[in-house]
């Protein structure tokens, strides 16, 4: 696992749009896996300002979604399937028949779940998997004690992340569905890169947990230390419970230039 500790958000997002742009020079058709929430926003908007330059070519990129709520009509604005829209694909030049995710709609969740897990493999897996992390470790919306071999399927929220995304639905946790489908640790660990952003102090002690902390499922984001390729990219303000953030900190200025994240 390779810690990256950016000054700023800012610095966080170009710095993984610039391994994106890389992927998709190399890989025009990659398959980026991307997340909601705030803290991935500023990769889609360094991204876009790439696209926009015509640094980097996106026609015929592929966009796989992580995790999805369960029972919101897919045109409501805070479904992820309309957040992604809006925040990645139109930006992008992206259209929605390059994107691929869960029918959170679907009668037969445990169907559409499988169904989901299949389609990412036999699109060829995905090729980069950006992650944000939940102040209590979770990636996707696999909450603490998620098996680290899941798949994906459907699973129950905890208080405190319908309480932390009460803020998109008008403040009122009510109105936050209580299920979600989410990709699986397993599913997540099979992307051949993961890179997973955190910026600010709340996210603190998630960090240390999940980088520095044992391999364990009571904190989601730690499967990350099984990935042969994972990089995570850390703000100051969410490395600050790291110990070896010097050490960190002096490995990424001596890498071969070459080499990116
Ligand atoms: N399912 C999403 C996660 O993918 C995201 O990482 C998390 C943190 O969101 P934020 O980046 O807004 O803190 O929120 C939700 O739970």
């Amino acid at each position: 696992m390779e810690v990256v500790i950016v000054p700023d958000a800012k610095a966080g997002g170009e710095l993984i749009a610039e391994a994106m742009a890389q992927l998709l020079r190399r890989k025009p058709d990659a398959l980026l896996g991307v997340a909601t929430g705030s803290t991935p926003l500023p990769v889609y908007e360094a991204l876009a300002g790439k696209v926009r330059s015509g640094a980097v070519d996106t026609a015929r990129a592929r966009i796989a979604q992580l995790d999805e709520y369960v029972g919101l009509p897919a045109e409501h604005p805070e479904s992820y399937r309309s957040v992604l829209r809006r925040e990645v694909l139109e930006p992008l030049g992206i259209s929605m028949d390059a994107f691929m995710g869960p029918d959170g709609t679907a009668t037969d969740v445990q169907d559409a779940c499988e169904a989901y897990d299949r389609a990412l493999g036999e699109a060829g897996g995905v090729d980069l998997q950006l992650l944000g992390i939940g102040t209590d470790g979770h990636i996707g919306f696999n909450e603490p004690c998620s098996s680290l071999a899941s798949r994906t399927r459907i699973k129950t929220l905890t208080e405190q992340t319908r309480l932390d995304n009460a803020r998109f639905f008008d403040g009122d946790i009510d109105q936050v569905p209580h299920h979600v489908i989410t990709q699986g640790i397993g599913t997540i660990l099979e992307a051949r890169h993961v890179v997973l952003l955190a910026t600010g102090e709340g996210k603190a002690d998630a960090v240390a947990a999940s980088v520095e902390g044992p391999v364990a499922a009571v904190c989601p984001a730690s499967a990350l230390q099984l990935h042969p390729h994972a990089t995570v990219v850390v703000d100051e303000a969410a490395a600050a419970k790291l110990k070896l953030a010097d050490y960190f900190r002096h490995t990424y200025a001596h890498k071969p230039d070459w080499q990116g994240i």
